[in-house]
């Protein structure tokens, strides 16, 4: 019988030591994972990227369903532990679920610090620490445009820059002097401020929140000095607690956090804990380098007790706000017994501070340019005596690398490339050599290296160049890290090669796992049912949960069900339907959503089926890849301004295009007059009614990257509206890479190819709109098919499930 081993938190420390386990010994336990949220364990580093726009929630997970299930890891998400039994070595979560331990491992991370300020639990009111925070600021920001963040560090400022990227004007309330103060001296702090402020930020230093005001919702700031600000959104990033609760319950001992010993073992025998949550030599670490060094170790405890245990680290941190390169390690503050070098170049906005403390590197501060952090860092760790170094030796000038080779070049192979993984150049070097890697996935894949914030890519990227003598930068990029062709390959060979399966295409392309991964495998299942839509069957495996379940996932593991309103337009039958429905299944939250239509949020999955069926209305498919909704302005029946029909026409391609599946979501609008109250400017396809015709305007974006619409063509009938909107769809869906929105694609290709396609070349226009027809031809409501057919409900597992507590 193997021994059982259960991890209480599903984020980065905890994921990471098992990951690190079954390098080790892949058979030895029996594994059980609790996560809090509902999501499979994801990059938390990332959510600042996503926030900024530069990636999506879907990629930034670290390890998938299928990962859990293929090292026969069983998964309880979106339920927390709830209470730890010592003695009888078992765990029980909030919803019931209880499971007996041998080994116990606590890797709760921590809660963000939220000011007790009177105000503070008004709606408006947040944190940043998880995907629900980040989806929370992306939505605000489609209604609201007057953003506050409290606090002036790391997160604060990263969240600062998102909200900017997401159109909101932006104050930070920071209370020192000085921004990052627990990173940068005064003047790389000073530099920052003024290149944060040309980015158009406010910043406010010295300055203490009192109060949060407004009614239900957050309307503004009171702070101690009398001065106010307007807010609808504040976000406050004042630092994090160690979340101890349930380990102090247990029984553990604690101080800031989880006390633990150099093999992570915390005062009880066979419980550990790993990541934030644990205090080791009176250190609790907030990054993520040393939470890995430390599930590394624990992992080979567990494995053989007989292990070199941790010492602790030294960190360093970088900002990933993008135009500002500033960097920070150790002590970087003057004392008595430190002397510093620094150079500060006012032409080039640059500054470097290196602290010296006995002959040896003990901090440094870089700002603009931040190239020697590896050396330093290097320097850093190995305690090199500087005693006989200068100047130009610890700190050397540009030009006198230029003449020598790049930074990357000139580093020592024992020097870290990567810091959050500590990957040395060294590793890098010799994984490219030894396996004959040619793209950064696969270095990412085989080393770690630039697997968390990513900052070390570039220098992944050189070293690659450098290693392979191919210029890294132009590699093409594959599909995933399961394969080395790209989408447009693996598209013409499904189509040359009359691909028809999933497996078929992993096979005849010669992919590098036996299942994929979670980016091919729902891509290839699009491509196949684009290129095949009537052989195709589509395979609800590889798709995401939202799709599988038809419902989106809510932050608590309920669902959101969305019905479809064909251009906003409801009556009361369907109102006293919806109402009903609301009052069985006692709906916590109904909101009108932006697409002019009604979510029923908080059901619970196994009533998902019944909820349908009580409605008696078709799916909204608020939650796929696919035509989500049309939205439409009142128009010429009862609007003053109105010159033509926008609701029959949005109806109209409402019922055309329902169901049609795409690369990424699809968004429309009707107006009938250019004062575009249905905000047809903002989305992929968006029409405008004009005297006697209507514009067809494409590839807008509402959301975080937000871009306004291009006018395709102005056309005189609906039906050439449609017809062009099926051509424009059509061609996109064949030519788009998967999960490429509109916007990108149309940015991509240039709206002149497009028109030539779409509207120029008309016998390729009529190909199109007839392939969009074949299309169309095959579609089933998703919600009609699952209603009476248990074996897709039980295969979707949505059967109820009996879970009985003992306590
Ligand atoms: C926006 C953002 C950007 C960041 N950027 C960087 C960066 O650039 N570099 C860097 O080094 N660090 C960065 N960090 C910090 C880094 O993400 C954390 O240090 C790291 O995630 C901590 O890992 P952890 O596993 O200890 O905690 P977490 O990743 O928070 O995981 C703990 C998990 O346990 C769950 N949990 C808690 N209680 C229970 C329970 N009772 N039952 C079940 N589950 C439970 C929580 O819900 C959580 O999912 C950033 C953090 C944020 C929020
Ligand atoms: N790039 C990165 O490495 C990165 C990015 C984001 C988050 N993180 C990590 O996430 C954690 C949380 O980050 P954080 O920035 O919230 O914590 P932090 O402790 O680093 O910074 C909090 C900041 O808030 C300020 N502050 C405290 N009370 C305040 C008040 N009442 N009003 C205004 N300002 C106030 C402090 O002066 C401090 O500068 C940290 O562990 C951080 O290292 C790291
Ligand atoms: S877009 Fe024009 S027609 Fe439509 S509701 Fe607004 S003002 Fe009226
Ligand atoms: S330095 Fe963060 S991923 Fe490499």
């Amino acid at each position: 019988m193997k021994e059982k081993l259960v991890v209480i938190g599903n984020g980065m420390a905890g994921i990471r030591a098992l990951e690190e386990l079954l390098k080790q010994d892949a058979h030895r336990y029996q594994i059980t994972v609790f996560g809090k949220e509902p999501h499979p364990n994801y990059n938390r580093i990332l959510l600042s990227s996503v926030l900024q726009g530069d990636t999506e929630v879907e990629d930034i997970i670290l390890n998938n369903y299928d990962w859990y299930d293929e090292n026969n890891i069983e998964l309880v998400s979106g339920d927390p532990v709830a209470y730890v039994d010592t003695d009888t070595q078992t765990v029980y979560s909030a919803k019931g679920v209880e499971r007996s331990y041998d080994r116990l491992i606590f890797a709760t991370g921590s809660n963000p610090f939220m000011l007790p300020l009177p105000g503070a639990d008004k709606e408006g009111v947040i944190a940043f620490r998880n995907i629900q925070d980040c989806e929370t600021m992306i939505d605000t920001a489609k209604s609201y445009k007057k953003a506050a963040v409290i606090g002036g560090g790391l997160l604060g400022l990263e969240a600062a820059r998102g909200l900017l990227n997401l159109g909101m004007k932006v104050d930070v309330i920071h209370l020192s002097d000085s921004l990052m103060e627990q990173q940068l001296d005064a003047e790389a702090s000073r530099m920052l401020k003024e290149e944060l402020e040309t980015q158009g930020m406010k910043i406010h230093l010295n300055k203490q929140t009192e109060e949060l005001v407004g009614g239900n919702r957050v309307e503004g700031l009171k702070f101690k000095d009398g001065d106010s600000l307007d807010a609808d959104l504040v976000v406050m990033a004042v630092g994090i607690r160690p979340n101890i609760e349930l380990a102090k319950e247990t029984g553990l001992d604690v101080g800031k956090a989880i006390l633990v010993n150099d093999h992570m073992e915390t005062s009880h025998k066979n419980i550990y804990a790993v990541g934030e949550c644990a205090e080791h030599r009176e250190v609790v670490y907030g990054l993520v380098t040393p939470l890995f060094e430390q599930a590394k170790v624990l992992a080979s405890h567990l494995c053989t007790e007989d292990c070199d245990g941790y010492e602790g680290s030294i960190v360093s941190t970088s900002l990933k706000v993008s135009g500002v390169d500033v960097f920070s390690a150790g002590e970087f503050m003057d004392t008595e017994e430190t002397k510093s070098i620094r150079v500060h170049d006012e032409f080039e906005d640059t500054f470097k501070k290196v602290v010296v403390r006995d002959n040896q590197v003990v901090g440094s501060v870089l700002f603009g340019d931040t190239s020697d952090s590896p050396r330093i860092l290097s320097m850093m760790r190995s305690g090199q005596d500087v005693s006989e170094m200068n100047k130009a030796t610890i700190l050397p000038s540009e030009s006198a690398e230029d003449n020598a080779g790049s930074a990357v070049e000139l580093m020592p192979d024992d020097e870290n490339i990567c810091g959050c993984n500590g990957v040395t150049k060294g590793e890098i070097v010799s994984a490219i050599k030894d396996q004959g890697l040619t793209t950064v996935n696969e270095v990412k894949q085989c080393t770690n290296a630039s697997r968390s914030c990513g900052g070390c890519k570039p220098q992944v990227t050189e070293l690659l160049s450098l290693a392979t003598g191919e210029d890294a930068t132009q590699a093409k990029e594959p599909m995933c890290e399961c394969t080395e062709h790209s989408d447009e390959e693996v598209v013409a060979s499904i189509r040359e090669m009359g691909l028809t399966h999933i497996k078929e295409v992993m096979n005849v392309l010669g992919w590098e796992t036996e299942d994929g991964c979670s980016k091919c495998r729902p891509a290839l299942n699009y491509y196949l049912g684009m290129v095949n839509p009537l052989e195709y069957d589509d395979d609800a495996n590889s798709r995401f949960v939202n799709e599988r379940v038809h419902a989106n996932i809510q932050n608590d593991g309920t669902f959101s069900v969305v019905p479809r309103m064909y251009g906003g337009v409801t009556n009361p039958d369907q109102l006293r339907t919806i109402a009903d429905v609301a009052d069985k299944y006692e709906v916590p939250l109904l909101k009108v959503t932006g697409g002019q239509r009604i979510d029923l949020l908080g059901i619970e999955k196994e009533n998902l089926p019944d909820v349908w069926n009580d409605l008696g209305m078709r799916s909204g498919y608020a939650y796929g890849k696919g035509m989500r909704t049309v939205k439409t302005c009142v128009g010429e029946d009862f609007c003053r301004f109105g010159t033509q029909d926008s609701i029959g026409l949005g109806i109209e391609l409402e019922k055309k295009f329902e169901g049609l599946n795409t690369p990424h979501k699809i968004k429309m609008a009707v107006s009938a007059c250019p004062r575009n109250c249905a905000e047809s400017g903002i989305k992929d396809v968006g029409i405008v009614g004009v005297e006697g015709a209507w514009e067809v305007h494409v590839a807008g974006n509402g959301g975080v990257d937000l871009k306004k619409s291009e006018l395709l063509c102005k056309l005189e009938t609906s039906k050439e509206v449609i017809d062009t909107v099926a051509a424009f769809l059509q061609h996109y869906r064949e030519q788009a890479k998967y999960k490429e929105r509109t916007s990108h694609w149309v940015e991509r290709v240039g709206l002149d190819a497009v028109k030539k396609v779409v509207l120029e070349d008309e016998e390729e226009r009529a190909a199109l709109i007839e392939r969009m027809d074949i299309a169309l031809s095959d579609q089933q409501d998703p919600w009609e098919d699952i209603i009476d057919n248990h074996k897709k409900q039980q295969d979707l597992g949505f059967e109820k499930k009996e879970v009985s507590i003992t306590t």
